[in-house]
């Protein structure tokens, strides 16, 4: 039998509230064993959002070389070099790895293992050889591509979010099956580099926790610049085709198929909860392999706690990051912050992008609340006017009794960045005074807030 290596702390998972949270427990005197089965960095530095907001950007630039005369620009034939937007994106991701590598190994008391992490017991976690004791554990391993048991899909080739950052090619055609966040950002930026694209969405509409107006929007902006939608798609499935792979789509209406060059899956994500041997520590997940955790982070094994997407509170970088801040300020700093504290915000890297905060109109009809609405399209807003990027509309949803702002979606340019003016006043639980009577810098996208701020009427 191995003699245990004994730990304060032993972090499972380096994705986005591992390496913080080891910096805050290693400052206080503790000791910390970090594991990592894969790349440190995890989805959002590998996978996720530094490579495809990296991509977004190339897509970006080669849309603007097509449309420069429009703006009075001649660009001669734009062409794109896949592999130089594949060695753009690499160096961005390394360079990202490398600095929290050297950051981890800077850290005193910090032991890097790399490998597959298991528990053996609610103390005990092992990782290859090694067996190792922690008095407190943290779990952060994030989630994969969620591949459900389609029929066909395990005859095909297909790529996911992960081999998609391999690809150093421009597929005739890509056909996506998801129309929801992953799958959008990826086929604009496919359909801008130049590939043919189609986008399979079993439902009946994009991005479907969205507003129904959003989601219109949304499509009306990708159909704009030649992506095929296949929406309702009820029947999907796949066969291997000389030219690539068919995917079966519709069983009642239209083509009932798609024949593309290459395939990427995208519907949604599962947590790396199956293979970590939770029933050995005697931690709870919920139906769906999620860890069931309190309102600060907690499992039902008291000195077991999980941080980021494992624990279905958010699927989000910020949110991950946001569990590490809570977790270590409970634990360290004697300041009870909860995950109930935060207001759900994300946005949505199509291009114009979506900027969300709070409720969704539908959400907030529901919530039987008295509701204003102030709503405003970007044909009218000047910035947009003036950039040549019209597209999209912000929204604003107020509580007419206590005043203050329930939600906000802003689909337009610069929407990743206007909605945070919103966001903060919601934390600060301000009344809509506060945005109507705020003098917002000229010319901006944001100046229209107060605008809309002034002009609220009651949801018909
Ligand atoms: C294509 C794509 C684009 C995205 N874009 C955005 C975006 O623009 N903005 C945003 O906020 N979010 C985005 N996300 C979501 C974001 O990447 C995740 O929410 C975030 O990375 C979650 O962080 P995490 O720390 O929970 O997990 P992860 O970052 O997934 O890290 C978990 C780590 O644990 C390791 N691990 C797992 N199991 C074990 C084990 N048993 N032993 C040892 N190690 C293990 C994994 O290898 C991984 O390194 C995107 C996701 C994808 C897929
Ligand atoms: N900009 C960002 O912040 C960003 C970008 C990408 C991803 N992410 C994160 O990654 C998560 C996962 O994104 P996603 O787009 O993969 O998933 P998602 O859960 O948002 O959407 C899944 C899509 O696949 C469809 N679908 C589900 N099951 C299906 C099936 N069996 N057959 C056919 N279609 C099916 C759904 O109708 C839906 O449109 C998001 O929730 C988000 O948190 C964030």
């Amino acid at each position: 039998m191995s003699v245990a290596q004994k730990f304060d702390a032993i972090i499972i998972g380096c994705g986005q509230a591992g390496p913080p949270l080891a910096g805050r427990l290693t400052a206080a005197g503790q000791t910390v064993a970090l594991i990592e089965r894969k790349l440190v960095g995890g989805t959002c530095v590998n996978t996720g959002c530094k490579p495809t907001k990296t991509m977004v950007a190339s897509a970006y630039a080669a849309h603007l070389a097509r449309t420069g005369a429009e703006y009075g620009v001649s660009t001669s034939e734009v062409s794109v070099d896949m592999q130089a937007v594949k060695a753009r994106k690499d160096k961005v991701t390394v360079d990202s790895r490398a600095g929290l590598e050297s950051w981890i190994a800077g850290m005193k008391d910090c032991t890097l293992f790399r490998g597959h992490a298991h528990f053996e017991g609610p103390h005990e976690v092992r990782v290859g050889n090694e067996l190792l004791h922690g008095e407190r554990i943290f779990i952060n391993v994030g989630g994969r591509a969620n591949i459900p048991d389609m029929p066909g899909v395990n005859d095909i080739e297909y790529l996911t979010n992960t081999s998609m950052m391999e690809v150093d090619f421009l597929p005739r055609h890509l056909v996506v099956v998801g129309g929801s966040y992953i799958g959008l950002e990826f086929a604009q930026m496919f359909r801008r580099f130049g590939a043919q694209v189609t986008v399979v969405e079993k439902g009946p509409r994009l991005i479907s926790r969205e507003d129904e107006d959003v989601s219109e929007s949304v499509r009306g902006i990708l159909e704009h610049e030649g992506i095929a939608l296949r929406l309702n798609a009820e029947c999907i499935s796949f066969a291997r085709h000389p030219d690539g792979v068919t995917v079966g789509v519709d069983c009642t209406s239209g083509d009932r198929a798609v024949t593309g060059s290459h395939v990427l899956l995208a519907i949604g994500r599962k947590p790396n909860t199956d293979d970590l041997g939770l029933d050995r520590a005697g931690v709870a997940t919920d139906k769906r392999g999620y860890i069931e955790v309190d309102d600060q982070l907690r499992t039902n094994v008291p000195h077991i706690w999980a941080m980021g997407d494992c624990n279905g509170k958010g699927a989000f970088t910020h949110t991950a990051y946001n569990d590490f801040e809570i977790v270590a300020a409970n634990l360290l700093d004697n300041d009870p912050r909860k995950v109930s504290d935060r207001i759900e915000a994300y946005a949505l890297y199509v291009d114009p992008p979506l900027g969300r905060a709070g409720m969704t109109e539908t959400a907030a009809r529901k919530s039987g609340r008295k509701v204003l609405a102030g709503q405003r399209p970007m044909t009218r807003v000047g910035r947009a006017v003036e950039k040549g990027e019209t597209q999209g509309f912000m929204k604003i949803l107020v509580d007419a009794d206590t005043r203050q702002i329930l939600g906000a979606s802003v689909l337009g340019t610069g929407g990743d960045e206007t909605i945070h003016a919103v966001l903060d006043l919601m934390y600060a639980r301000a009344p809509i005074e506060t945005l109507q009577r705020a003098v917002h810098i000229h010319p901006t996208v944001s100046e229209l807030l107060p605008t809309i701020a002034i002009e609220l009427k009651p949801l018909a």
